[in-house]
Parts: C-alpha cells; sequence; structure tokens
C-alpha cells in the first residue's frame, strides 16, 4: 500500500487464527492503521491480496460486512448524534444485535446520555466506538488501538470484554501502543516496521518466557554516543548491550552479580551517574526496542 511517496505496507504477509486475539504493534507509522483498514475493505490493496473469513473485503462486502466489527481510531459517528441514540441507530442495522441497553452498562456510556458526540470526552468517544464495534455480534472485530486515552477502571473493562469475546470464539485483531496490554490479551503478537512484518509470536516465545536475564541502566542525562560500544567492551562476549531511549540502556545475558559490579564500575570510570540499575528479565517492551530500534515515548 502507496499513498504518493510513501510506502505504507510493505509486503506484509500474516495469518490470523479464528477465536484468537492478535495484537499487531509497532511504532508510529508502522502501517498498523493500513493494514487494518485494507482488511475492513476501506483501502482496496494496491498489490498482494487480503481475505477475510475467506471473503475479498471488497468484491464481496455486502457479505463480509454484516460478520465483522470496526473500531476506527477515531471518528465514525455523526456529531451531533448521543451516545444511545447512535448505539440504537448502529443496533438497527443488524439483524441479531446486542441490547444497547446491556453494552451502555458495560462500557459506562450511561453517563454520557445527553452529551451530543462531538462533546464526549476522547474516553467516552472510544467507548462509545468499541460499543458500535460489537453490538452487532461480530465474528471479527477489527480495533484500532481500543485503550488509547482510557483512565485504568475503562481500560480494565475493555480487556474483561476482549476476554469474554475470546472465549465466545470472537476473533479479535487489535492494534496498540501499551505492551501491557498485547502481553496480557494476545495470544499472538506481530510486530511490523515500516510496512513489514519484523517478528511473530506468542508472548510468551517472543519474550523467550521471561528467562532472559537483563541489566536495566536508567541515567538522568542522555547517554553520549560511543556508551553502549564502550559498556560492551568492558562486559565481554556474552554480553549485549541495547540502548533503549537516549536515558536508557539495557544489558542481556548473565545478569549476574558480577556483572551488576561490572556495570557500576563502568559508569563510575565513564562520568555516569546512574539514577537506576535494575535486575530483571526481557519483557516485551525490551524486545520491541530492540526490534524496531526507536523508544516508546517517541512511538506512543
Ligand atoms: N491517507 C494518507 N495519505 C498519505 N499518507 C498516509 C495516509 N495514511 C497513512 N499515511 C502514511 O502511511 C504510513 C503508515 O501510516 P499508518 O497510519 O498505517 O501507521 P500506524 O502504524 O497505524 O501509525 P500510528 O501508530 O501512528 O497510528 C505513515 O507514514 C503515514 O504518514
Amino acid at each position: 500500500m502507496r499513498y504518493a511517496e510513501t510506502t505504507a505496507v510493505d509486503g506484509l504477509s500474516l495469518t490470523v487464527e479464528r477465536g484468537t486475539v492478535t495484537a499487531v504493534l509497532g511504532p508510529n507509522g508502522a502501517g498498523k492503521t493500513t493494514t487494518l483498514e485494507t482488511c475492513e475493505g476501506y483501502r482496496r490493496p494496491q498489490q498482494g491480496s487480503v481475505r477475510v473469513l475467506g471473503l475479498d473485503p471488497r468484491a464481496q462486502a455486502r457479505e463480509l460486512l454484516p460478520r465483522i466489527g470496526v473500531m476506527l481510531q477515531e471518528g465514525g459517528a455523526w456529531s451531533g448524534a448521543r451516545a444511545p441514540e447512535m448505539l440504537r441507530h448502529i443496533a438497527s442495522l443488524h439483524a441479531h444485535p446486542i441490547d444497547p441497553a446491556v453494552l451502555e452498562e458495560r462500557l459506562g456510556l450511561a453517563e454520557c446520555g445527553r452529551t451530543a458526540y462531538r462533546r464526549l470526552s476522547g474516553g467516552q468517544k472510544q467507548r462509545l466506538s468499541l460499543a458500535m464495534a460489537l453490538i452487532g455480534r461480530p465474528e471479527v472485530v477489527f480495533v484500532d488501538e481500543p485503550t488509547a486515552g482510557l483512565d485504568p477502571a475503562a481500560r480494565r473493562t475493555v480487556w474483561e470484554l476482549f476476554e469474554e469475546l475470546r472465549r465466545d470464539g470472537v476473533t479479535v485483531v487489535l492494534t496498540t501502543h501499551y505492551m501491557d496490554e498485547a502481553e496480557k490479551l494476545a495470544d499472538r503478537i506481530h510486530i511490523i516496521d515500516h510496512g513489514r512484518l519484523i517478528a511473530s509470536g506468542s508472548p510468551l516465545e517472543l519474550t523467550r518466557g521471561g528467562t532472559v536475564s537483563t541489566i536495566r541502566l536508567v541515567v538522568t542525562k542522555p547517554f553520549p554516543p560511543e556508551a553502549p560500544a564502550s559498556l560492551a567492551a568492558a562486559l565481554g562476549d556474552r554480553i549485549e548491550v541495547v540502548l533503549l531511549d537516549e536515558l536508557s540502556l539495557l544489558v542481556t545475558g548473565p545478569a549476574d552479580a558480577s556483572t551488576l559490579a561490572r556495570v557500576s564500575d563502568w559508569c563510575e570510570r565513564s562520568g555516569v551517574l546512574p539514577e537506576s540499575l535494575t535486575l530483571g528479565t526481557r519483557n516485551l517492551e525490551d524486545v520491541f526496542l530492540e526490534l524496531t530500534g526507536r523508544g516508546l515515548k517517541e512511538s506512543a
């Protein structure tokens, strides 16, 4: 998929199994939304093909649309409509919708009953959008950053909803910038960057089950450019040093007391003042940063 000079999706090939939750991760501009929009039938692939439930999302849209639910990154409701009106309208377009009152209750939409869509808070819009995607009892739901901007309680509710959908055999494809969300919800994660697939696996496979020990060094002033190479040289062959962002480094390998002492020595010799030096295991965020080479702060 190209937009003028930009190649947004570039030979991406992936399959999602029915009844699973799949998370598509990637830095800003990686091509996640374009990929989802192609699956939803909003965009026609310029090359390659896409099938959803065995159907072509554009040529067979009439058959496919009643069977999928879509939550866009933004928009999707009339600006003057109130949440209950919007939800009832979408329900009326489906053959066997969920009772709108049930979703209103679950997603806390009753509180915005009298407010026009354009005046809803960001989190209320998100919750309405999700309710609209689910109301038709879809077999597959595509949700683009479903919990962006939600408060912690609303986020938890959305997670519970996705877990219920999976139990009911619904296929969920979501994008997110929250690594804990992907780790908790997804059966399978696909990491994409520059429109290409760079890693796939279950959260356990990608993090190797949390068995890779690490030392995380966080500083208050940006590292000098030579810091990763200099620290790697000080620690020897079996240890890998990755710059996660300008203020944090991840040391992977036998992260024991001796390595910790050598990192600390290196800090002293290099005039680096650690804000924290923590032993742990490699999590999904570390894997993401290592693979994409871009800090989450930049990406989120
Ligand atoms: N309608 C458009 N016209 C021109 N360029 C576009 C358009 N939509 C997306 N792009 C470009 O295509 C690339 C992929 O964008 P896309 O929205 O698919 O990324 P994303 O991974 O969803 O990003 P984000 O995490 O920021 O939502 C980006 O470089 C973006 O600027």
